[in-house]
C-alpha cells in the first residue's frame, strides 16, 4: 500500500523507523511545509528512500494518508485527500474541536466514498468507552498530567514560571472542546476521549503540570449503564518531543499495519 505521511516530526520520524521494513507498506510521499523540506529529505534518505518530499499530497500514486502533523494539517491536507477518495489515518484528533470540522470531515469522506480513522493515540480503552456509549454514559472525566517542561509554549505559561513549580498545579479545568483548542499539542487525548464518549462539550477535563512526574499520565473515569471504569496510563514521552507519548506512534503504526494485515485486532 502506497502511503503519504503528513508531517515528519517526532511522530512521523519514529513511525518511519518502525515501518521501514514492513512488507506491504511503502511510504511514497512525505508532506511537509517548504521550510521543513530539507530536514524531511534527510530523514527520507535514511528511512524511506522511495518517498518524494512534497508540500501537498500527490495527485496520483497514493492509496492512504497518515496525518501526524498538527491541527492545521486536517483542513490543509486531510479534507482534500478524503474528497479525492483517499482514506486517512488521523493523529491530530483535537482539530475536531473546531466547530463544523467533524461535519466537514464526514462530508469529505462521504463525497470521496472513503473513511477517516481517528486513532486512539496516547490513550487506551477507547474501544470500551465507545462501546459503553451504546448503552448510555452518565459521566466521563479526563485528567492529563505532564511534567512542567511538557507545557512550554502553551497558555500554562501565562502568569507562572513552569520551571519554578514545586507542586502539582492545575493549569486548565473545563470542557474537552476548550482543552483541545487551547492546548493543540497537548490535549488531543481530551478530544479523543470526548468523541468516543459524551462529546466535546460534556466531557470534563483537568490538565496538570506536575514536577513530581516524569511520564505523561492520562486518567479516564467513566460511568454509565455498562458500569464504571478508571484507567490510568503512565506513558513514556518521545525523546524528540516531551509533549508526545511514544504510544501515539505505536497507535498510528497499529492503524497503518491494520490496513494491510489479513487478521486485525
Ligand atoms: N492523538 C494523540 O494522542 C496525539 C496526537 N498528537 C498530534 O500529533 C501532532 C504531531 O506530533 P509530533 O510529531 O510530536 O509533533 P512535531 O512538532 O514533532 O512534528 C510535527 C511535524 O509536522 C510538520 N507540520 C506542521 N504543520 C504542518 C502542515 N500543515 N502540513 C504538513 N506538515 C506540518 C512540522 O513541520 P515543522 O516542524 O517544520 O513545523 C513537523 O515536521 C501534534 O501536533 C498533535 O496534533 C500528538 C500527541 C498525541
Ligand atoms: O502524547 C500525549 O501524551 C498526549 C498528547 O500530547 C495529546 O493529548 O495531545
Amino acid at each position: 500500500m502506497k502511503i503519504a505521511l503528513i508531517g515528519c516530526g517526532a511522530i512521523g520520524t519514529s513511525l518511519l523507523e518502525l515501518v521501514k521494513d514492513d512488507a506491504g507498506i511503502e511510504i511514497a510521499a512525505i508532506v511537509v511545509p517548504a521550510f521543513a523540506a530539507d530536514a524531511a529529505r534527510e530523514t527520507a534518505a535514511r528511512l524511506a528512500p522511495k518517498a518524494q518530499v512534497v508540500e501537498a499530497v500527490p495527485a496520483a500514486g497514493i492509496e492512504l494518508v497518515v496525518e501526524a502533523a498538527g491541527h492545521a494539517a486536517i483542513e490543509q491536507h486531510v479534507l482534500p485527500a478524503l474528497e479525492r477518495g483517499l482514506p486517512a489515518i488521523v493523529a491530530s484528533v483535537g482539530a475536531l474541536s473546531a466547530p463544523g470540522l467533524p461535519e466537514q470531515l464526514e462530508a469529505a469522506a462521504r463525497k470521496g466514498g472513503t473513511q477517516a480513522q481517528l486513532i486512539a493515540g496516547a490513550i487506551g480503552a477507547i474501544d470500551a468507552l465507545a462501546a459503553a456509549r451504546v448503552g448510555g454514559l452518565q459521566s466521563v472525566r479526563y485528567t492529563g498530567r505532564k511534567p512542567p517542561h511538557a507545557w512550554t509554549g502553551t497558555p500554562a505559561e501565562e502568569g507562572r514560571d513552569l520551571a519554578a513549580l514545586t507542586a502539582e498545579t492545575v493549569i486548565f479545568e473545563g470542557s474537552a472542546r476548550e482543552a483541545a483548542r487551547l492546548f493543540p499539542k497537548n490535549a488531543n487525548v481530551a478530544a479523543t476521549v470526548s468523541l468516543a464518549g459524551l462529546g466535546l462539550d460534556h466531557t470534563s477535563v483537568r490538565l496538570i503540570a506536575d514536577p513530581g512526574v516524569s511520564e505523561n499520565v492520562h486518567q479516564v473515569e467513566a460511568e454509565g449503564a455498562f458500569g464504571r471504569f478508571e484507567l490510568t496510563m503512565r506513558n513514556q514521552a518521545l525523546a524528540a518531543n516531551p509533549k508526545t507519548s511514544a504510544l501515539t506512534v505505536y497507535s498510528a503504526v497499529r492503524a497503518l499495519r491494520g490496513r494491510v494485515a489479513p487478521l486485525v485486532i
